[in-house]
């Protein structure tokens, strides 16, 4: 007897699947260049010594929220090169190249998922673009941090990174802690979205640990990935809804609570998110503080993340509007201006100066 084949009871909510390229073909278009791979290699291992304390200077990760103007994000890397280059005794300067945004409900979600800014979300051409600015960074001789919010972008861009961040929406994630077991760069938890640092550490055990899992391979073939484990997984401190935690005692507790786990003691401290309430004003003070606590000794603070963009404040993008947008301002979290990045990330340097001066 045959039997009657049912109606598939699957995709009933999907409108669409549009097959994308693999990584292979956007990387043979992209390569990286021997400068930009120099550049992130040279990159990666400053960062592990700074989290390691072998490089006693500070891990500046610095940039705007989102890059939403690819032009505006290189007018502000070719600004930041020449103040990382001034500054490189006692930083080393980072700059947040932000693609992927994870949204509280919904909103425009970065680049990569939607770069014409119009909810058309071409994400073959957002992985373009996305490649593309990193290269251009890279060749600049500037290292790039991003967070990496979905599993599969990895495969397009990461041999282009030096940093990278699992966030506070994220932090918990089984799929992000076995992401970042694979990932060739150092990775920074950040605490959950309610303060809690133990999800952080949590995550870096993960991430440190080889693990097995689902994911695509550079031919974009769904495929099994087996991986070594990431040795440099780190915490970060952004605040949540049980408040800041940039102080010295929650810095302190934060550092002990990794060390307890055996994850390195080292942290860094974001002046933005919720420890700033999201006002660029306020993260300017939370950065003065943290060089304070840096100027003072502090062992633990090994880098600090801000977020900076030509213009400061943040301005609204409507996708349905197109309404012009003021060149070098943030459409997502506001960050200060390029005037108080000069000025806050000299006083970060003399304040490592300091730090290291003390012994
Ligand atoms: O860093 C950016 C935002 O804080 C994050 O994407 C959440 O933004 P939302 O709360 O505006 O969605
Ligand atoms: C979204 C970000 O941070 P968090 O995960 O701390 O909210 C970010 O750094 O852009």
């Amino acid at each position: 007897m045959t039997a009657t084949i049912a109606e598939p009871a699957t995709d009933r909510h999907v409108r669409q699947f549009e097959p994308l390229s693999p990584p292979s073909q956007l990387l043979d278009e992209l390569p990286a260049s021997v400068a930009a791979a120099t550049v992130v290699e040279r990159g990666r291992a400053e960062i592990a010594d700074v989290l390691s304390g072998v490089d006693h200077r500070l891990l500046i990760i610095v940039g705007p929220c989102s890059v939403h103007d690819p032009a505006a994000a290189l007018d502000y890397a070719h600004r930041l090169r020449g103040l990382a280059d001034r500054l490189n005794d006692d930083l080393v300067v980072v700059m947040r190249s932000y693609f992927e945004k994870p949204r509280t409900t919904v909103g425009w979600k970065g680049l990569i998922n939607d770069p014409h800014l119009d909810g058309s979300h071409d994400i073959a051409a957002g992985l373009r673009m996305a490649r593309q600015f990193l290269l251009d960074v890279g060749e600049l001789g500037l290292p790039t941090a991003t967070e990496l919010l979905e599993p599969i972008t990895p495969q397009y861009v990461a041999d282009l990174i030096s940093w990278a961040a699992i966030g506070a929406r994220t932090t918990e994630s089984q799929i992000h802690r076995q992401l970042a077991s694979g990932l060739s760069m150092p990775v920074g938890f950040k605490n959950g979205t309610d303060g809690d640092v133990q999800l952080a550490v949590d995550g870096c055990l993960a991430a440190a640990a080889p693990q097995s899992f689902l994911g695509i391979d550079g031919s974009g073939r769904a495929a099994l990935v087996r991986t070594t484990g990431n040795p440099d997984a780190h915490v970060v401190l952004r605040g949540g809804r049980s408040g800041p935690n940039y102080g010295p005692g929650p810095v302190a507790a934060a550092s002990a609570l990794a060390a307890d786990a055996g994850i390195t003691p080292r942290l860094v401290v974001d002046a933005s998110h919720a420890n700033s309430g999201k006002d660029h004003l306020r993260q300017a003070e939370v950065a003065r503080d943290l060089a304070g606590q840096i100027a003072d000794g502090s062992p633990v603070i090994a880098g600090v993340m801000l977020e900076s963009f030509l213009v400061e404040g943040s301005q609204a993008l409507d996708v349905t509007a197109r309404r012009p947008l003021t060149y070098g301002q943030s459409v997502t979290d506001a960050c200060f201006s390029w005037e108080t990045t000069e000025d806050l990330l000299t006083d970060l340097a003399t304040a490592n100066r300091k730090r290291n001066a003390a012994g």
